[in-house]
């Protein structure tokens, strides 16, 4: 190499040199001041450390969640991450309540942030689900106008659909897997489940999904929420929407709904502005119903699917289930009298069934993304200064769901036990409240703050999730938080619940569920587990079925 080519190797050392210095410097400073300024992961490269994206990386990453359960455990409750600048993660299950109430620590939904998944999801138009201002029409309107669809009075009169839908797919996986031998793939049947129920409940529309193995829809559905969760926003899935335009049309076409009719198509159909009593315009009707089918059948797909993996890999529990479901002449046994049908009073008949369904959705909780909130004035979170506008994130559903929410050590956190919610608790852990027990809710709103000692002290608090003994005096009510709480709790709970119960109660009365092989042990399913708006298993579920056998 000639002297002259190697002239710019000290200049190009120096500014390495430089750089490293200065990175180093940038890293520090954000570490150490200001003094109540919550602590940080390192950079993912030292050179992003230089500037407000040090940890962007990791957020395009399907496997976000084991990055953040991560620092949380090593950080604790509250911790900071520079994405498009500082976002400030809390993960302390009492000061998250803080941040979802409706009280002087309550943070409204972050604009920005839920425009972006209205880019997303809606073709840019706002709807319920990202509108971050409550005084708006929007909320307004729909929050109220969509409630008498989730009423436990309404699902009721539901049910038979949700349960007619089941009972297909249980004839279907009869003939087509428990007769052949063939494993179920029970991603693909949960969707498909859950979108025909949605379909017919909320729009009185059939999406036909259980009549053929691959639905289109389902599966663009998939791929494009898992390109959507890792880009950042930059992978609008537009392309899929338009296919909600035939279920668009099909409600509108039925023109004025009966009054009995309150289905989520008739009721976005009536609603109206609250301050001028005029129709919204066509295409906020539009993206209303388009977010509402997405919200509608991903998480409880997402959500069957892991109850019956955590379901099938504990024969234990199984056996209990079976036992409560015999004991109610539930159980299909071949050669026995016929079962009965499930009716709507036996979705909260069963204490162990719903503990297990709970212990399910602790560890594989379904909306894994949790919420985006701006925080409105300068704050104190659990003795950590939060600045006026910040954007502050609970990804509640990632580790609240893994919260030692009775009180157990860290060691029995990750432990599937449904009996943690029956009050016979694991040894050195208290027991439940009674009340504890799942229920269908008849509504989650108007939650107030938690009496939370300590947490407006001026220095911050210890690293509470990462504490040995766990949230002493958290109630568990608080720490498990699946359809987050306060006034932006999921709308469609009780019949997430609804469609959740009916679809497991009807495939564990006819089946003995095993794990296909194929799926490995747990640690790889764990390993495998992609973020994908919903908490993915990242392998194909696989189920053998059995019949069951007389005790
Ligand atoms: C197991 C199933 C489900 C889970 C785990 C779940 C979870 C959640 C969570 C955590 C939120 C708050 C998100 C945030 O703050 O950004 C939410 C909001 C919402 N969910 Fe669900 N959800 C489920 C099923 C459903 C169903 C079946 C529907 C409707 C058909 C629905 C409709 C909505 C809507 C419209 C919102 C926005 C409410 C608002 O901001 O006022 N969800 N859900």
């Amino acid at each position: 190499m000639a002297a002259a080519d190697r002239e710019w190797l000290p200049m190009a050392a120096t500014a390495l040199a430089g750089s490293a210095a200065v990175a180093y410097a940038v890293y520090h400073l954000k570490k150490t001041a200001p003094k109540n300024r919550p602590p940080s992961p390192p950079p993912y490269h030292w050179l992003l450390g230089l500037s407000n994206f040090a940890h962007a990386p990791c957020f395009a990453k399907p496997d976000l969640h084991r990055y953040a359960t991560e620092w949380a455990n090593k950080l604790g409750g509250v911790y900071v991450v520079y994405i498009k600048g500082p976002f400030y993660v809390v993960t302390d299950a009492l000061l998250v309540n803080q941040v979802i109430s409706r009280g002087d620590m309550g943070m409204p939904k972050h604009p920005e942030i839920y425009r972006t998944t209205d880019e997303m999801l809606t073709f840019g138009l706002p709807q319920l689900f990202s509108t971050a201002d409550e005084s708006a029409d929007i909320f307004r309107g729909y929050r109220k106008g969509l409630a008498p669809c989730f009423s436990l009075e309404n699902l009721k009169k539901s049910f038979p659909k949700v349960r007619a839908c089941a009972q297909k797919m249980v004839s279907l996986w009869e003939t087509q897997c428990l007769a052949t031998g063939d494993a179920v793939i029970t991603d693909s049947w949960m969707s498909r489940a859950t979108l025909d129920i949605i379909g017919q409940v909320g729009f009185n529309y059939d999406f036909k999904a259980l009549d053929s193995e691959h639905n289109e829809f389902v599966e663009a559905m998939h791929e494009n929420l898992v390109a959507l969760s890792t880009s950042l926003g930059e992978d609008p899935i537009g392309a899929i929407l338009a296919k909600f335009t035939s279920v668009y049309e099909a409600v509108k076409s039925r023109g004025e709904p009966p009054a009995d009719d309150q289905s989520i198509g008739a009721n976005l159909m009536r609603i109206k502005k609250p301050s001028t009593g005029e129709p919204f315009p066509e295409e906020t009707v539009f993206a209303s119903l388009t977010g509402m089918l997405i919200a509608g059948y991903d998480t409880t797909a997402a959500t069957c699917m892991w109850a019956l993996y955590d379901i099938a890999r504990h024969p234990d529990v199984q056996k209990r289930i079976a036992q409560e479901l015999a004991g109610a002449g539930l159980l299909q046994v071949p050669g026995q009298a016929h079962a009965r049908q499930l009716e709507w009073a036996d979705l909260t008949a069963f204490p162990y069934f719903n503990a297990a369904l709970k212990e399910s959705m602790r560890l594989h909780t379904a909306a894994a993304m949790g919420t985006f909130r701006q925080c409105p004035k300068d704050a104190m979170l659990g003795g950590w200064h939060i600045p006026k506008g910040s954007t502050v994130f609970d990804p509640c559903s990632i580790h609240l769901a893994q919260l030692d929410v009775l009180n157990s050590t860290c060691s029995t956190r990750q432990v599937f036990d449904p009996q943690r919610w029956l009050g016979e608790a694991p040894t050195g852990a208290k027991p439940a409240p009674t009340s504890n027990t799942v229920h269908l809710h008849a509504s989650t709103t108007g939650a107030g703050p938690p009496v939370a000692e300590g947490s407006t002290a001026s220095g911050p608090t210890k690293p509470s999730f990462a504490t040995p003994q766990g949230h002493a005096g958290v109630p568990p009510g608080k720490a498990m938080l699946p359809f987050s709480d306060g006034t932006r709790s999921c709308i469609g709970m009780n019949l997430a619940y609804m469609d959740a119960r009916t679809i497991l109660l009807a495939i564990l009365s006819k089946f003995w569920l095993e794990l296909d092989p194929s799926v490995g042990s747990h640690a790889e399913v764990e390993a495998a587990q992609v973020m994908a708006l919903v908490l993915n298993s990242g392998v194909p579920i696989k189920l053998r079925l059995k019949s069951h056998v007389p005790n």
